[in-house]
């Protein structure tokens, strides 16, 4: 049930004890031709994500797993902040393995995701820097076994944050390919963004909730709340490139399932987003205002807080990204439209919402080019500053980005899709028929 996978014994019966080794010798020759099940894998343990928990995980619900279908392993345990992405970088030596896992949240999902593809590009002699680069996909698969705070990433392609059930995603050696952003501040690459990259509420969520750390994964309602009580808004400017009207849309309400967002489906899509970019701005749509929030979704971004999601028709791999605007609003409207995000109503269905699918997009704040976070952390980056004394909401302040519950170091940013730059061991989230039905009904 709910997407949960679990293990199963079959006890076979056979007269003798060479016909038994016969089938023993049969099933283990068929399984060797499943090319797509990983043999070698090189796991990255984050001990300290979400509850502490990440190691115990491993060792009881996962390890035992793999040990029993013959897939070997080496374990690192991280002992600081980016040494998974480091060693990836320089140290690993990729080709003894057929897939990474990762455990932890999306935190350290994305250490993984930018330590391998880095050194893809590395030698493929990419450079990341330019924006228009078309980048090299990393041949290795990544497995996320949840072990963190929000863990959206894999709730999202797997449609529950369950070890057991991704381990054996893993093992059976299901593929998935995945959309990631990149996002640069002028001519300089600054990250990649796999679930959500936004500015105002969840930046300010994210800046207050990483002085609450100790507090676990408790950190983001409680900075959740207090962000919600201190209603700001940010000026800004977002330009952006929509995608083919035709193809879909973030309120056509049909949600990224199991065999919709694969290569052969997409194919036509890599093609469009290779435009350089001083040839990019034919099309572009430009939007000015004071928002309480801007936010761009890679993927769904569901999660156990919001079940369906951010933005709940969003596509895994179509090479698009949903860009949400929350223009300014009272507190009990932007508390509705939180609220939505619960619940089946749709979060997009008010006035001072919109929502596009787009390819491209920049964001400039109003009247601060060079703002950097070293600017920010002078001051409160969730507190509104004002030229003088001032007790109001004026909208002259900045917020920050938090790119998959990082803080960025710009603000003034340049985000492009990489359609399906990465592979993750999932399938999608599978649906019953008469989940598809209940769909369809709805529609
Ligand atoms: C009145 C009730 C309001 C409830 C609003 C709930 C809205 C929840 C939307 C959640 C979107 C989550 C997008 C995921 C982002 C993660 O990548 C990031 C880092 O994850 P991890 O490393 O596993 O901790 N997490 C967040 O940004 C947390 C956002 C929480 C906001 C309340
Ligand atoms: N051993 C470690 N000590 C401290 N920080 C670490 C360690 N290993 C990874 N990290 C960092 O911890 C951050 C949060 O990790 P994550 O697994 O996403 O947990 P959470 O979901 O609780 O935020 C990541 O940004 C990662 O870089
Ligand atoms: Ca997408």
């Amino acid at each position: 049930g709910k997407h949960q996978w679990r293990c199963s014994d079959v006890v076979f019966l056979c007269p003798d004890q060479s016909t038994c080794e016969q089938w023993v010798k049969a099933i283990s020759n068929q399984i060797t031709l499943l090319t797509n099940r990983p043999k070698r894998l090189l796991v990255y343990i984050n001990p300290i994500g979400g509850k502490k928990q990440g190691k115990w995980i491993y060792d009881q619900k996962v390890a035992p797993l793999f040990h029993k279908a013959c897939v070997s392993t080496d374990v690192i345990v991280t002992e600081r902040a980016n040494h998974a992405k480091e060693h990836l970088q320089t140290e690993a030596d990729l080709d003894k393995y057929d897939g990474l896992v990762c455990v932890g949240g999306d935190g350290m999902f994305s250490e993984i995701v930018h330590g391998l593809v880095t050194r893809t590009q590395n030698d493929n002699k990419v450079d990341l820097n330019d924006p228009g680069a078309e980048l090299a996909r990393p041949s290795l698969r990544i497995g996320i076994i949840p072990a963190g705070s929000t863990d959206c990433i894999c709730f999202s392609t797997v449609g529950t944050n369950d070890p057991v059930t991704s381990a054996l995603h893993i093992i059976v050696g299901d593929s998935q390919p995945m959309d990631v952003c990149s996002v640069h501040h002028n001519n300089s690459f600054l990250r990649f963004s796999l679930s959500l990259l936004g500015y105002g509420f969840y930046g300010d969520v994210l800046s207050d909730s990483e002085r609450k750390r100790w507090l676990g994964p408790a950190r983001y309602d409680l900075a959740g709340v207090k962000t919600f009580l201190n209603h700001n808004y940010y000026e800004g400017t977002v330009s952006f490139l929509p995608a083919e009207d035709d193809v879909s849309s973030p309120r056509d309400k049909l949600q990224c399932r199991s065999g919709m967002c694969l290569p052969e489906n997409t194919k036509q899509l890599t093609s469009t987003l290779l435009m350089p970019f001083s040839d990019r701005r034919d099309g572009w749509k430009v939007i000015n205002g004071k928002f309480m929030a801007v936010n761009a979704a890679c993927m769904s971004c569901a999660c156990p807080r919001s079940p369906k999601g951010l933005s709940p028709a969003a596509h895994l791999a179509d090479g698009t990204v949903d860009l949400i605007l929350v223009r300014k609003c009272s507190r009990i409207d932007f508390f509705r439209h939180l609220l939505r995000h619960t619940n089946k109503d749709d979060q997009f269905d008010h006035v001072f919402v919109e929502v596009h699918r787009v390819k491209k997009f920049d964001f400039q704040p109003r009247n601060s080019e060079t703002v950097s976070l070293e600017d920010l952390s002078e001051k409160s980056t969730f507190t509104p500053v004002c030229p003088g004394p001032c007790t109001c909401n004026c909208g002259s302040a900045h917020s920050s980005w938090t790119c998959d519950g990082e803080i960025l170091p710009h603000i003034a940013i340049q985000v492009s899709v990489q359609c399906q730059l990465v592979h993750l061991f999932a399938r999608g989230i599978e649906e019953t028929q008469e989940q598809q039905q209940f769909v369809f009904e709805d529609l």
